[in-house]
């Protein structure tokens, strides 16, 4: 398109300009990198449910190879890598997400709904798994291998290519004459997947406020889990029922503070040291540090930006 717009004689200069910008008008991408637990899912997530966009969560394929490693005892990832892209390029990663109108569990979100996402591998619900701590520990490594980054790479741009035809149907952003478009999060979204990407964010937040979000996260869900339990055993009507109960459903224990800020820190090191593709600022990227950012303001201020750069009047100039 770009040589089409570069080609054209002066007669036909206005129409043709003009169908250029209308070219890019209908395709909006907006990246979101930064480190762990900065906020980048679930601000994508709401970015894309405001705005009537697709939503990728790139880091989960990056679990979801994890994953495919680890249940085939495949530890030592150099030493297997073209088994692990064999398995990646013969399995499907499909990320769904539920659109939500109702209020989240974790209060740190305030009033906005953010829709829940399910990631499935070859049809298999994965969503929690790919959270464990095991995958947690080696994801890193796995997103190090370069053979690794091109698999997940052609899966990426694949989805994103159908997330934008989605949003395009979506009611919400026809109504405001909103292009279609997607909101793309991880490590190098804006540096290396979508250089060309209308609008890049970086979110940032300091290392402490990240491992006290991630914990609060974690015991949110524990709770959920204890009280799911609660509720299964008094539902039990045979003494042999509630002890096969009690052997299945022990409730899991998570890490300190502490613990989890080492986590976080030793996988944005391997992130930001690794030779392809590392985290790093993309040189037009808007960076944003949302420590003392209520979950509200760091939303509405990437979508008054992307409404802004799509020529559409901002909502929330007030913030
Ligand atoms: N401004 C905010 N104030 C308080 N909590 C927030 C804010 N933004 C996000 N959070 C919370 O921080 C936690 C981490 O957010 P999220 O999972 O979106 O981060 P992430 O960058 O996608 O993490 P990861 O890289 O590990 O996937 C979540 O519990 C989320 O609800
Ligand atoms: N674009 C990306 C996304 C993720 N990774 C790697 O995956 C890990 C898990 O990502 P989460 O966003 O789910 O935490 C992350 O630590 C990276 O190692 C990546 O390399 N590139």
């Amino acid at each position: 398109m770009l040589s089409e717009c570069l080609q054209i004689s002066k007669t036909r200069l206005s129409t043709s300009l003009s169908r250029c910008q209308l070219v890019s008008r209908r395709n909006f991408t907006i990246a979101i990198d930064g480190p762990a637990a900065s906020g980048k899912s679930s601000t994508a997530r709401a970015v894309a449910q405001e705005l009537g966009f697709g939503y990728i969560d790139s880091g989960s394929i990056y679990r979801c190879a994890t994953l495919l490693a680890l249940r085939q005892n495949i530890t030592e990832i150099s030493k297997h890598t073209d088994d692990l892209v064999a398995m990646i390029l013969k399995s499907t990663v499909e990320i769904k997400v539920q659109p939500s109108n109702s209020l989240n569990a974790m209060p740190s979100l305030g009033r906005l709904a953010v829709p829940e996402v399910q990631v499935l591998l070859d049809g298999e619900d994965v969503s929690g798994e790919i959270r464990k701590p095991e995958v947690n520990r080696m994801v890193a490594k796995v997103a190090s291998e370069s053979s690794v980054r091109e698999a997940v790479l052609g899966i990426q741009r694949s989805m994103a290519a159908r997330a934008k035809t989605r949003s395009s149907q979506n009611q919400s952003a026809n109504n405001e004459g909103m292009p279609e478009g997607v909101v793309m999060d991880g490590r190098d979204i804006g540096t290396t997947i979508f250089p060309n990407a209308e609008l890049k964010i970086y979110l940032d937040a300091s290392a402490m406020a990240r491992a006290i979000r991630r914990w609060d996260e974690m015991n949110n869900q524990l709770k959920d889990t204890k009280q799911q339990q609660k509720q299964q055993k008094q539902q039990q009507q045979s003494a042999s029922d509630a002890q096969k109960a009690g052997s299945t459903t022990e409730a899991p224990t998570y890490p300190s503070v502490e613990e989890i800020a080492r986590e976080l820190e030793a996988r944005d090191y391997a992130d930001i040291n690794r030779e392809h593709s590392p985290l790093r600022i993309a040189s037009d990227a808007v960076v944003i540090d949302n420590t003392n950012l209520t979950f509200e303001q760091q939303v509405y201020t990437i979508t008054d930006l992307a409404r802004e750069r799509m020529g559409i009047k901002p909502k929330h100039a007030d913030l």
